[in-house]
């Protein structure tokens, strides 16, 4: 047996030995005599350290022939550490070096070759190595002779590499003890035991707490850890399962690879020394097996199914010296005792004795009965981690594994009540269900409370940051309430400011329910003394243009400014034309507003006078692109900006508006200059924001986006409006035929069509997809009599809005642009829309696109032209629906919230691990709730220091997406 484990040792040297025969073979045998001799030094004592428990003759033979290095010469040497590396566990020298080679490449070189080691393939190679059926392996009881003891002590190896290669392994040997006691170390008392010191480290371990205090766990290891990013427990606690196995229970063919579930009875249960820091741990599991299929043969009891027993042999490897040490060895025996009845679930390796299995990945539970059994028969998932940096995914499990037994009971830092409300599992079972469920429920609830938490620190960060920039109780209480009860913060008509009164009276209709609630809503907030915060959201066409520029006129009545920001110069443009015509109606000259459109395009002299009448107030609206949050654009009392289109600036623009603070009210500046008073009311205080979103985005979707922001929704449209119909057609001759004749109808009885195309230009990549530019021409020759007009965002700016204008006039009916008219573009008479290659668009970007028609009375037509068949399908939910937000839904369940967002907003949704927006939103409303009755306990969250520090943890600022 002393020669199986003196082999066994030697497979596990370390990587010095290896590196320093490597570099030695590598660079040719080099025939310095004090190299040579450093290196037969360092070889000989490693080797002697590896094998000096062994008497057998191979390893003195060896000794003997590296103690003659030296003198050796070249091929001798070579044969020499050939030998060195075959006891070493490599099958050649050769073999040896090209490990050694790929683990530098692989930047894995301070990887620990001992959990690598497979020992079925020593055990193939040394047939005296029977692992699974050999009797207990004596374990070490210090009988190394003192002869060579002696000579070990005398062969030190200090240094052989440390000129040559910088890494140097101290290898002094130190006399053997008669009996191993391991000494507790400062270290290692600070670790913490698997099982026993559960209690004790439950009052220090947090989930922040290193990895490092993890029991047993070596520092090669911890680097590795921390190298991929696991540095503390909680790291590791979040590398979640990526999916977990259905464990199925076993019957009489078992394949290779197979995750199974068995009940058995243990057989043996042993702890192995293997060398003085590795020792491996085996239990060998019973169990009989039943073959369901099979009705053929009958046993003594006349069951007609076969039954017979296979042996499993769960196997787990430790390295270290504190766990080669007798009473841990023993320990680890005894937590399975022979007769024990358990379960075992895990991944089946076949082993070359018929009937035996090894498993290395496995749980093992101990039952108490019979009766319990049943019902961990029904099998249990079993959790399939992905790997990370390299990190073997087996390894993560286990060392998960080894956190979850040590987790504190104490680490939620969710006060109770909430967890009680909302009917959460507490965070450590939440942990311990999601990496060890005994059913797929459990990992579902474990998960329900995960997600709960990432969305309740999102949600608690973004009130958190609110109410901190909050002066008094009150107003904290009030902006509490105002989330918690939207519709009770409201100011109705008869509360408005004459000028908004006048301006409304001046529409050409008659506001809708929805636009009067989210007026009112906004007035309300303009009224109070911090911030508004608000989304305007609505289904396309609703109107929520009007609805900015009445909380615009109630600003500017008060004697303030207000800015109205769009993606689009051709949006600017529309929108100052607009408002300019509603302002002409108005009978009242003398308080009518000046307004004025600031673009990239304005001319530098027209941009010079704008700036100045905003510096000085004359000006009280500009309207304009981004333009408007340029440096040099000074308000003298900017009070509300709006920010129509919201995702298309994201939040980082959005809060550039806030750095143009205003002071005074223009009228109280004058009243300030006349009698050296400044009014009390006003206050030096960031202006208002509304966003406008013309993209109905799910409200989960707008929480997590906006959860700091007060959310109105426009929910109906204006009367008079008929649906758009909606066709899906094949793109092949037959439908562009089709679509061609519906055209010319159209056009016939007076209507206006926009013809949409993926592209300006064809490509060679991708020469199926219509362009804009190249259809020009033949769409002119095939409707002659009608006038064609072209649109698209390479156009100038003054070409795209006389595009614009001449369709709206009428002097164009056809008009081909590209999705530049997706946003905001207003041209209430236009009936149909053809969207070429419709499938290359979003829903969500479709049902913009046919927003643009069915704006007036007209009834309306919009043919969504596809690819291919394939594509149909999903553009039949266009068909099916009209409603901006369940097609949003749709869009969010189909693509998720990136593609829904696009590219530019979706960068500013926070990262969520494990919870998916599109189907966990309900857990987004209940962690919101959360958030706002924690915070409505104690503002500051003095009253639950855990939680502050959580949340200070989970680095709030980052979740606002800038
Ligand atoms: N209450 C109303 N009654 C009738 N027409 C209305 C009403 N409100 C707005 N409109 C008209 O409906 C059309 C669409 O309004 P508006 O451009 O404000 O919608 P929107 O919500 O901003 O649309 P989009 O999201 O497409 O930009 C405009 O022509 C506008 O004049």
């Amino acid at each position: 047996m002393a020669v199986a484990v003196s082999v066994v040792q030697s497979c596990f040297s370390g990587n010095g030995l290896r590196s320093a025969i490597a570099f030695e073979a590598e660079k040719g045998y080099r025939n310095a005599l004090g190299r040579k001799m450093r290196f037969s030094n360092f070889v000989f004592s490693k080797i002697s350290k590896l094998c000096f428990r062994s008497k057998h003759t191979f390893v003195k033979d060896v000794l003997k022939e590296v103690d003659s290095y030296g003198i050796a010469s070249i091929s001798d040497r070579s044969k020499l550490l050939n030998k060195v590396s075959v006891l070493m566990g490599y099958d050649s020298l050769h073999n040896l070096i090209e490990n050694e080679r790929a683990e530098k490449q692989s930047g894995m070189y301070v990887k620990d070759a001992v959990d690598e080691f497979d020992v079925s393939l020593a055990c193939r190679r040394f047939p005296s190595i029977i692992l699974s059926s050999s009797p207990r392996v004596e374990l070490y009881d210090g009988t190394t002779s003192f002869t060579e003891r002696m000579l070990l002590e005398t062969q030190s190896c200090e240094g052989f590499l440390s000129d040559t290669m910088g890494e140097v392994q101290s290898t002094t040997l130190v006399p053997v003890k008669k009996s191993y006691q391991p000494v507790p170390t400062e270290e290692s008392s600070k670790k913490v035991s698997l099982e026993s010191q559960k209690d004790a480290v439950s009052v220090q371990l947090s989930l922040d707490s290193s990895i490092s205090c993890i029991h047993g766990i070596s520092k090669k290891r911890c680097h590795q850890l921390e190298n991929c990013g696991f540095h503390t427990l909680r790291k590791l606690l979040h590398h979640f399962p990526r999916t977990y196995a259905d464990l199925q229970n076993a019957q009489i063919k078992i394949d290779d690879g197979q995750y199974l579930i068995f009940i058995g009875k243990v057989l043996n249960s042993r702890g192995i020394k293997a060398s003085s820091t590795f020792s491996i741990f085996e239990v060998v599991v019973g169990c009989e097996i039943t073959d369901n299929e099979s009705t053929e043969h009958m046993n003594d009891f006349g069951d007609s199914r076969r039954k017979k027993t296979i042996y499993l042999h769960l196997k787990k490897f430790f390295r270290g010296t504190r766990f080669t040490s007798v009473p841990f060895l023993r320990i680890v025996e005894d937590k399975h005792k022979e007769g024990d009845f358990v379960c075992v679930s895990g991944k089946v390796r076949t082993m070359p004795s018929k009937d035996h299995y090894e498993m290395r990945e496995y749980n093992i539970d101990v039952l108490k009965d019979e009766n319990e059994a049943s019902f961990h028969a029904k099998g249990r998932p079993y959790p399939i981690y992905p790997s990370k940096g390299g990190l073997n995914p087996n390894f993560l499990r286990d060392i998960i594994e080894r956190v979850v037994q040590v987790l504190p009971v104490n680490v939620d830092p969710i006060p109770k009540n909430i967890i009680l409300d909302f009917r959460l599992l507490s965070l450590q079972d939440a942990y311990t269900g999601i990496h060890q469920p005994k059913s797929i429920n459990e990992a579902d609830l474990a998960r329900k409370r995960l997600i709960f938490d990432e969305f309740f620190y999102l949600q608690l960060g973004r009130l958190y940051q609110m109410l901190e920039g909050l002066g008094t109780q009150i107003e904290k209480d009030g902006l509490l309430d105002k989330y918690r009860k939207p519709e009770s913060s409201a100011a109705y008509m008869e509360e408005w400011s004459s000028l908004t009164k006048k301006f409304s009276k001046t529409l050409p209709y008659t506001l809708t329910p929805s636009q009067l609630t989210a007026v009112s809503e906004i007035i309300w907030d303009l009224r109070q003394p911090v911030p508004m915060n608000r989304l305007l959201q609505g289904d396309v066409g609703c109107g929520k243009t009007v609805v900015a520029f009445l909380a615009c006129m109630e600003v500017i009545g008060s004697g303030y400014q207000a800015a109205f920001m769009v993606p689009t110069e051709l949006l600017a443009v529309q929108h100052y034309e607009h408002l300019s015509n509603l302002l002409e109606n108005m009978e009242d000259f003398e308080c009518k507003p000046s307004i004025a459109l600031l673009t990239g395009s304005t001319p530098s002299k027209q941009s010079r006078i704008i700036h100045k009448g905003l510096q000085t107030g004359d000006i009280s609206m500009v309207i304009g692109t981004t333009s408007l949050i340029a440096d040099k654009v000074e308000f003298a009392a900017l009070r509300i900006a709006v920010v129509d289109e919201q995702q298309r600036f994201g939040v980082i623009q959005r809060g550039r508006f806030n750095s143009k603070l205003y002071y005074t009210s223009i009228s109280s500046r004058m009243l300030a200059t006349n009698s050296d008073v400044t009014s009390k009311n006003d206050k030096h205080m960031a202006p208002h924001i509304l966003a406008m979103s013309a993209t109905p985005i799910p409200r989960t979707l707008a929480l997590a986006l906006y959860g700091d922001m007060s959310l109105t929704q426009i929910t109906d449209l204006p009367p008079g409006r008929t649906p758009v119909e909606t066709f899906i057609i094949e793109g092949n001759d037959n439908g562009f035929e089709d679509v061609y004749e519906m055209m010319l109808d159209e056009l016939k009885v007076g209507g206006k069509v926009y013809l949409v195309y993926p592209v300006i230009e064809q490509s060679e990549q991708l020469p199926q997809l219509r362009a804009a530019s190249a259809d020009f021409e033949f769409i002119s020759n095939r409707f002659q009599g009608y006038t064609c007009g072209l649109l698209h965002g390479r156009m100038k700016s003054d070409e795209k809005d006389e595009a614009l204008r001449k369709f709206r006039l009428g002097e164009t009916d056809i008009l081909l642009s590209t999705q530049v008219i997706e946003i905001g573009v207003d041209v209430p008479d236009a009936s149909m829309m053809v969207v070429m290659n419709a499938d290359r668009f979003g829903i969500a970007q479709l049902h913009q696109l046919r927003g643009r028609v069915g704006r007036g009375v007209r009834k309306s037509k919009c043919i969504l032209l596809a690819s291919s068949v394939s594509s149909l399908t999903r553009l039949k939910v266009l068909g099916k629906s009209s409603d901006g937000f369940y097609l949003a839904n749709m869009d969010l369940l189909l693509r998720g919230p990136g593609n829904l967002l696009g590219k530019k907003q979706s960068g500013h949704l926070p990262e969520f691990p494990i919870a998916r927006l599109e189907v966990d939103g309900n857990i987004l409303q209940e962690a919101h709730l959360a958030a706002l009755k924690v915070l409505g306990v104690s503002h500051d969250l003095e009253q639950f220091p855990l939680l502050k520090t959580e949340l200070s943890m989970r680095q709030p600022l980052s979740i606002l997406g800038d």
